[in-house]
């Protein structure tokens, strides 16, 4: 018998089973009965598809068998099995993805804690919550040494030779004096049809059967009543999704999610779509209401499960659906997919690729129904799943429109998000221009952006995009239907040839300022000019978008890449109009002039979201300034 230690994160995932911060704890049966269920789906697909299996039978069953003398509780499974490298990998030593982040996202509040339990599936460990001991006798389909696996969840875990009639998985829970209640026939009922109705093979438990008594003609007992011990099907055993639409309930497709996804949370909302025609398939996909913990790790889990003719293939594509759906769970049942499908025909199959393009247009017109007709629910959705939905705009050009019409925007001119559709009824109908701003700022200080004044001063509603992958994504989104996307640093409005030829006088007699700051400032700008585009803020920044240099930079921002080298420096834009800059241009004083145009292009810098170079200079010139005023 070796001994060995489990994994440090196995452990502390046990530890937490154990030390049960989690209240609901019947869901341990759901995790087994899965797992067994998982174990069968693996070994009908070998079956069907590996030559090596070719002399196993399938016959696939699940037992459950309480037993109240030794006050234990078994699940056993005829499926693909564990021979000791997996015992060893599997149960033990290495912990399944997701973990670490699980783990990094607990809190030690009980109830945070208790509620990301139930988004993170606690699998096979979660038999710890009502077992002082487990013991795991399995053997692999195909071989003949069968092994026990024992543990107390103690830290460390057994494994030994052992014997089993045939290939599959019985797991023994010697339960707690205080869990015996998971020993009753009705109980276990109960918790099976809640979670495990619809998996899709039978699970049988001995039930007591009451046989009523027999009486004769004259109504006489000529035998008494009694009851019998059936072995029974207690779950439907009917894979959900293959089922119509109309002929399941609600709590049928909320329990149905809670297998599929390991969670104890309701989801947002489900889909369901057989297609019939050159190519037929179902969907079933579950939004669930919080975000998946690993949603934005590299090492994401998938939550699509693939099945062909209701065998199951895989649930670890991550090409199924494109990665802006991440957060999908559910499934794809197909009987026009060849069943020894590897993972590189499956990512270039001509069948399995018009699935997915049907599936992603299918579940974008859903969150468009959503978005219409349920407000509420979509901004659920959207608070939790929007940011990734949003991926989608540069990486699914085909799907870029309906995408960009699922997402709320802030906007200049609202307090509430708006959907574009909305607001392009406010565009300039001959201009046909939709305004943005981006910038890494709260969403307050964006909206205070000197850049938009020329807008204000208009009214034009400008979209306001506050967050850090929209400086990334907008500037690949150039239009939506007949409209051009612009950024407000690009937008030109017309102005009348009086407008213009005001502007060209103020533009000279502002002219000894501006040479008078550029000198002052030096290399930190590229050059100071005057712009009609303020109103209420003396000073802006602009890009030179023209210089080779900027672009440049912005193209090796777009691969990604950080050369380290410095951008080009900006265009200081002063206000003519503003009192400050009148008052300065009339000044004589060369060293507030110099401070002044210090402090202007520092406080300019500091509303596009740049650090500053020198906080220090900034603080002592500013001072210089007010010493001056009082
Ligand atoms: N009854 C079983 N038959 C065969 N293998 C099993 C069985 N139970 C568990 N295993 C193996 O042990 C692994 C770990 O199980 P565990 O329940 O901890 O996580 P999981 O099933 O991989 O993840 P999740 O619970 O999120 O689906 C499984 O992936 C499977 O390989």
């Amino acid at each position: 018998m070796a001994k060995h230690q489990f994994q440090t994160e196995a452990n502390q995932i046990l530890n937490l089973m154990i030390h049960s911060l989690y209240s609901n704890k019947e869901i341990f049966l759901r995790e087994l009965v899965s797992n067994a269920s998982d174990a069968l789906d693996k070994l009908n697909m070998l079956v069907l598809t590996d030559e090596k299996y070719k002399g196993v039978t399938f016959a696939p069953r699940i037992d459950i068998i309480a037993d109240k003398e030794t006050k234990t509780l078994t699940v056993k499974d005829s499926g693909i099995g564990m021979n000791e490298e997996d015992l060893m990998n599997n149960l033990g030593t290495i912990a399944k993805s997701g973990t670490k982040a699980f783990l990094e996202n607990l809190t030690g509040d009980q109830k945070q804690d208790s509620n990301l339990i139930g988004q993170f599936g606690v699998g096979f460990y979660a038999s710890f919550m009502v077992a002082n001991k487990v013991e795991v006798i399995t053997k692999k389909a195909g071989e003949t040494q069968a092994f026990l696996w024992t543990s107390a969840g103690d830290g460390e875990f057994e494994i030994s030779k052992s014997s089993r009639d045939s290939h599959g998985t019985t797991i023994v829970m010697h339960l707690n004096d205080d869990e015996e209640e998971f020993l009753e026939t009705h109980r276990i009922e109960s918790i099976i049809k809640k979670y495990s109705n619809h998996i899709p093979f039978a699970i049988f438990m001995d039930k007591e059967k009451h046989i009523p008594a027999v009486t004769d003609d004259d109504g006489k007992e000529t035998e008494p009543s009694r009851t019998e011990i059936e072995n029974t099907q207690i779950n439907r055993a009917n894979a959900l999704w293959t089922i119509s639409k109309n002929e399941i309930s609600d709590d049928e497709y909320k329990d149905f999610y809670s297998s599929i996804a390991h969670s104890s949370e309701e989801p947002l909302t489900w889909m369901h779509n057989k297609a019939e025609g050159a190519i037929e398939y179902t969907t079933l996909f579950y939004i669930p209401s919080k975000a998946p913990m690993d949603m934005y790790r590299v090492d994401y889990q998938t939550g699509i499960k693939l099945y062909i003719n209701r065998v199951f293939i895989t649930d670890d594509e991550k090409e199924l659906m494109p990665t802006y759906l991440r957060f999908l769970r559910g499934v794809i049942d197909s009987k026009d997919l060849p069943l020894n499908v590897s993972r590189e025909i499956l990512q270039s199959n001509a069948v399995m690729n018009k699935i997915k393009n049907a599936s992603v247009k299918k579940v974008l017109s859903e969150l468009s129904k959503m978005a219409k007709k349920d407000p509420k629910k979509y901004e659920e959705f959207f608070n939790e799943f929007g940011n990734v939905l949003k991926e989608g705009l540069y990486s699914d050009f085909a799907n870029r429109e309906k995408i960009l019409e699922l997402m709320k925007f802030n906007t200049l001119n609202s307090d509430e998000k708006v959907m574009i559709e909305e607001f392009v009824k406010n565009v300039d109908e001959d201009k046909k221009e939709i305004y943005y701003i981006t910038g890494k700022a709260s969403l307050s200080m964006l909206k205070a952006s000197p850049a938009l004044e020329k807008f204000k001063s208009r009214g034009i509603d400008v979209l306001v995009l506050n967050e850090e992958v929209d400086t990334i994504i907008f500037p690949m989104v150039t239009e939506y239907k007949e409209y051009k996307l612009i950024s407000v640093a690009d937008a030109k409005f017309e102005e009348s040839e009086d407008e213009k030829k005001e502007q060209e006088e103020v533009a000279k007699s502002f002219e000894g300022l501006a040479k008078e700051f550029k000198d002052a400032l030096g290399d930190a700008v590229k050059s100071v000019e005057t712009t009609s585009d303020l109103v209420d803020s003396p000073v802006k920044l602009k890009e030179d978008k023209e210089d080779p240099a900027y672009m440049m930079a912005q193209m090796m921002k777009q691969m990604g890449q950080d050369t380290g080298t410095p951008a080009p420096a900006p265009i200081l834009q002063i206000n003519p109009k503003h009192e400050l800059l009148v008052k300065l241009k009339n000044s004589a004083d060369q060293n507030l002039i110099n401070d002044a145009a210090h402090v202007l292009l520092d406080q300019a810098k500091l509303f596009d979201g740049i650090e500053l170079d020198d906080t220090a200079d900034f603080i002592l010139r500013l001072n210089r300034i007010i010493s001056k005023a009082i």
